[in-house]
């Protein structure tokens, strides 16, 4: 059943101070900035090390210059495109993100109806602070589940078995945690979960060490060493591959030569991400990957891109590179932070606005065209 729409409508209460409704993803930050406890916002706008790849994801994509096409007749552009074989309203899915209840109360049923409710997959994470059945049972639109390979295999496969079961359409699994990055912000903060969030989908007391507050120390980075298995192979991604028929997503390349290895192992699509440079500091920009990973699988399966996505335009940029699809990660934490369900729909709607705008202003008639155009990186 779909919860009714939490508070008042989408841009009064995106907007915050009432006068001035968000124009753009980053007003949503600004909002969400003023709403959260400090520690939250650095757990969601950090990164790992000097952050030199966080910067580095956005610098990449302002430099791809995309060349519009003229006099083509397109009027009114369709946002629609297909992922993973199912036309979704927009080449869009929300990037699974741990522990949504620190940001609203209403966490990850709110931000899977909203994704729901504008047509696009809704990704959770393995650390939801919400069981799975009851972010599935929270939207009719598709729920595609993320794994974080856990060191207790029978865990594993309980997730697979109780997301398959829930209805998830699809699984994501997450190659580029063997351990968590060393995010500054967090050790410095001593980063902890407060008592009413956990990790929901895990039997009760796994999350302990996430909630042990310590000075100079992240407790999601104690609870992740504690939690996670670090040593994963290609053997276990074929183990995976056997256990499940829905479509398998491997998130987290960089190098080519590990999409090639991924799509021999027969996964439909990987997401070139650096984890919004939350892992490896000093890992290249996702949009500078892009173009050598595509040119290596993008015949044989789908290339998603993630980090450092905030525009319509950013949307056209990745798909003009060869993309056939964006996960969207922070911009939907700073709107649901900033008006529950309503906020994460009006930061979708808006998206959905600027890519059908930039469609409008290249000639392409829909996202499937934007492949044609040429691109331009650097001055
Ligand atoms: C607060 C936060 C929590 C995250 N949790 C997860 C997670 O549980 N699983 C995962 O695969 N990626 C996780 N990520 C990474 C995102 O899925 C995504 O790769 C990244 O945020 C994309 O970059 P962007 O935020 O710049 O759009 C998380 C990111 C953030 C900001
Ligand atoms: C708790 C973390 C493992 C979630 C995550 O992937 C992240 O914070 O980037």
């Amino acid at each position: 059943m779909l919860p009714p729409p939490a508070g008042p409508p989408a841009t009064v209460a995106a907007g915050g101070d009432g006068d001035r409704p968000p124009v753009s993803l980053a007003d949503f930050a600004e909002l969400a900035r003023r709403a959260l406890p400090p520690g939250v916002w650095d757990f969601v706008g950090g990164g790992s090390g000097v952050e030199t790849t966080l910067a580095a994801n956005r610098a990449a994509l302002d430099r791809v210059a995309v060349l519009p096409r003229v006099l083509t007749g397109v009027e009114r552009p369709r946002t629609h495109a297909p992922l993973l074989g199912r036309e979704q309203a927009m080449p869009v899915a929300v990037a699974p993100m741990a522990y949504q209840r620190l940001l609203h109360p209403d966490g990850e049923p709110a931000l899977a109806a909203a994704a729901g409710a504008a047509g696009v997959p809704y990704v959770l994470s393995t650390l939801s602070s919400t069981p799975v059945e009851e972010v599935t049972a929270a939207t009719a639109g598709p729920v595609w589940f993320q794994l974080y390979w856990l060191r207790d295999r029978g865990l594993v496969a309980d997730l697979l078995d109780r997301s398959h079961a829930a209805g998830c359409a699809a699984l994501m699994v997450t190659v580029d945690v063997p351990v968590l990055g060393r995010r500054l912000r967090d050790v410095r903060n001593g980063f902890a979960l407060p008592p009413e969030v956990t990790a929901a989908n895990l039997p009760a007391g796994r999350d302990d060490l996430a909630h042990a507050g310590t000075p100079g120390v992240s407790a999601i980075a104690a609870h992740t060493e504690a939690a996670f298995a670090p040593a994963l192979t290609w053997a276990d991604l074929a183990w995976l591959r056997e256990r499940t028929r829905l479509p398998l997503l491997v998130k987290g390349v960089l190098d080519p030569r590990d999409a090639v290895r991924a799509a021999d192992v027969g996964v439909d699509a990987v997401v070139v991400s650096n984890h919004g440079g939350r892992q490896l500091d000093g890992a290249p920009a996702t949009a500078t990957m892009l173009p050598e990973v595509v040119a290596a699988v993008g015949e044989r399966i789908e290339v998603l891109l993630d980090s450092g996505v905030r525009s319509g335009t950013d949307v056209l940029r990745a798909l003009a590179l060869g993309a056939s699809g964006v996960l969207l990660g922070r911009p939907m934490l700073w709107a649901l932070a900033a008006g529950g369900r309503a906020g994460a729909q009006a930061a979708l709607d808006l998206l959905a606005v600027e890519l059908r705008d930039a469609l409008t202003l290249t000639g392409c008639a829909d996202p499937t065209q934007a492949r044609r155009l040429r691109t331009l990186t650097g001055d």
